[in-house]
């Protein structure tokens, strides 16, 4: 279901599905390693009264070093520190000298607009923050009162940088649920229990969840706040207000633009997941949970069990027939495609700096998940060249000039035969500017390449007799010379002419195809 809340600036050309010169993801897919980036949080009130060690230290802002307490039983287990490497280490814990403090604009900078980039590149992206409960995941994705956190700080860019993209349309559309207990539920809707399915591609989707157009940052946050209120936490032992579920917001980002490279519409669709999971933890009898928190727990707890699994199955290069058991968990099943294909994604890793047992887990977790090789490729569609624009138009027009005689012989003079004319009319004008618009910019620009090409030869041709190496005489200086000939006879004069043209093209058509759009519409 989608509900529009307002007409957004995107209306498309309407055109035949049959017609559609679809070329989706027309770049060949690359691997795309999934980045890893850990943040070790503050210490919490509680924490401070009782003064714990904190066991882990960065080095070099790519690798943790994290070491069991002084005389604890593991301690002899582990005797040396164990070393991580990863993208990058964000260190939270506190303001020492020696190490940039990471604050909220800090995970912004080295993981959001990172993201940002790919999204509007056409790439699906995506977020996922996985730690033990307690750790900072909420906090890193949402915020804080004080400080928003990475999700509204991405929701609030987006459309800053899609503004200032003026040759282009865009749409934007937000979803929002929460895996609750392994059933999905709608943050943004009516609270009833949601059906995953399958499309005929085996692409996994939510049955009925509601999608909201929206058109400017206000509106995404509000959305935002709104499923953030509807989802269930409750307090733990260790959160006061811990996330019971996974929760999934999901922005889609549908962009069109004129490709003056192939004088085509081109269209880009991508979607960015942001995912804050529920926290991992072990819990024993003696926590006295009441048997809700403990249900919750064991669910959240096979959930992430089979996220480890799927992960180390596509840590370790599956082939074709490996059975990868995407199925056994809703989360895995709707992660499926950022964890396994087409997603440029990355993975916060959130830890306590006391917690040894449980930052050991995590960062075991996010290890395999750093070897994890997605295959991407940009969501592109060249939708219609103004050629193939015309020959549809053209093929319509007769279709319906002979349904106007036949009209018009059964002796039906009515609306419907005069507004058939009208647009028979219409259409013929649309072709004889669209016609017009082709052949000013192709002539336009084979002039202006021709007129450049001549001048690279000139050019040429007087730079080499100025430098001409007399055939005798001293060989002092004469490979210098030679070299330096070959170095001009490299330069590539024409490209930057090239990217002038292109710009004027591009402007020349952006114009006219905005004006038709709009008049079609
Ligand atoms: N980087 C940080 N700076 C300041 N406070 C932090 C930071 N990270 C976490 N906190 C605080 O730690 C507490 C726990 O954080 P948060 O609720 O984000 O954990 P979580 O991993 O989402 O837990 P759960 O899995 O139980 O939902 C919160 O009070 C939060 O404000």
């Amino acid at each position: 279901m989608i509900k529009v809340t307002k007409r957004t600036a995107l209306s498309p050309v309407k055109l035949n599905a049959a017609s559609k010169q679809e070329t989706r993801g027309t770049e060949a897919p690359h691997q795309d390693s999934i980045k890893v980036v850990v943040r070790v949080r503050p210490l919490l009130e509680r924490e401070t009264e009782r003064s714990p060690e904190c066991l882990v230290d960065i080095d070099n802002y790519q690798s943790i070093i994290l070491r069991p307490r002084i005389n604890s039983p593991l301690a002899r287990k582990y005797r040396e520190a164990q070393k991580f490497m990863f993208s990058k280490c964000l260190w939270s814990y506190d303001r020492r000298p020696s190490v940039p403090y990471a604050n909220q604009n800090t995970v912004f900078t080295e993981v959001g607009l990172e993201m940002l980039e790919n999204t509007l590149n056409g790439f699906n992206s995506c977020v996922i923050a996985y730690g033990q409960t307690g750790s900072g995941k909420t906090y890193t994705m949402m915020g804080s009162d004080e400080e928003d956190g990475l999700i509204p700080m991405v929701c609030k860019q987006l459309f800053d940088r899609l503004d200032q993209q003026v040759d282009t349309k865009f749409q934007v559309k937000v979803s929002f649920f929460e895996i609750y207990q392994e059933n999905v539920y709608d943050l943004l809707g009516s609270g009833s229990k949601l059906r995953v399915r399958e499309n005929s591609k085996r692409v996994p989707f939510i049955e009925n969840l509601n999608e909201y157009s929206v058109s400017d940052s206000q509106e995404i946050v509000k959305l935002l706040n709104k499923g953030f209120e509807n989802r269930t936490t409750a307090e733990t032992h260790l959160n006061k207000q811990s996330s019971r579920s996974h929760s999934i917001l999901t922005v889609t980002v549908v962009q069109e633009k004129f490709d003056p490279a192939t004088g085509s519409l081109v269209r880009l669709e991508s979607n960015l997941k942001l995912v804050d999971l529920a926290g991992s933890e072990k819990f024993v009898a003696s926590d006295g949970l009441d048997k809700t928190r403990q249900q919750e727990g064991s669910r959240i707890n096979k959930s992430l069990v089979t996220l480890g699994r799927v992960l180390t199955i596509l840590s370790e290069k599956p082939n074709q027939k490996t059975v990868i058991p995407y199925r056994d968990s809703i989360l895995t099943w709707l992660l499926k495609e950022n964890i396994g294909g087409n997603s440029k994604t990355c993975m916060i890793a959130c830890v306590s700096p006391t917690d040894f047992d449980e930052t050991l887990s995590t960062l075991r977790f996010a290890t395999i998940t750093s070897r994890i090789e997605n295959q991407v490729q940009v969501n592109k569609e060249s939708q219609f060249s103004i050629d193939e624009m015309v020959k549809q138009f053209q093929l319509e027009k007769e279709k319906l000039l002979e349904c106007i005689s036949e009209l018009k012989q059964s002796s039906s003079t009515n609306d419907h035969l005069r507004k058939l004319e009208n647009y028979v009319q219409w259409q013929n004008d649309y072709i004889d500017t669209l016609t017009f618009t082709n052949s000013v910019t192709q002539k336009q620009l084979s002039s202006t390449l021709r007129t450049a090409q001549k001048k690279n030869v000139l050019l040429m041709s007087s730079l080499v007799s100025a430098f001409k190496v007399p055939e005798s005489g001293p060989n002092e200086g004469k490979d210098d010379l030679n070299k330096l000939i070959n170095k001009l006879h490299s330069l590539d004069v024409i490209s930057p002419i090239r990217d002038i043209e292109r710009d004027l093209q591009s402007d020349l058509v952006m114009t006219y195809s905005a004006n038709l759009i709009d008049d079609v519409m």
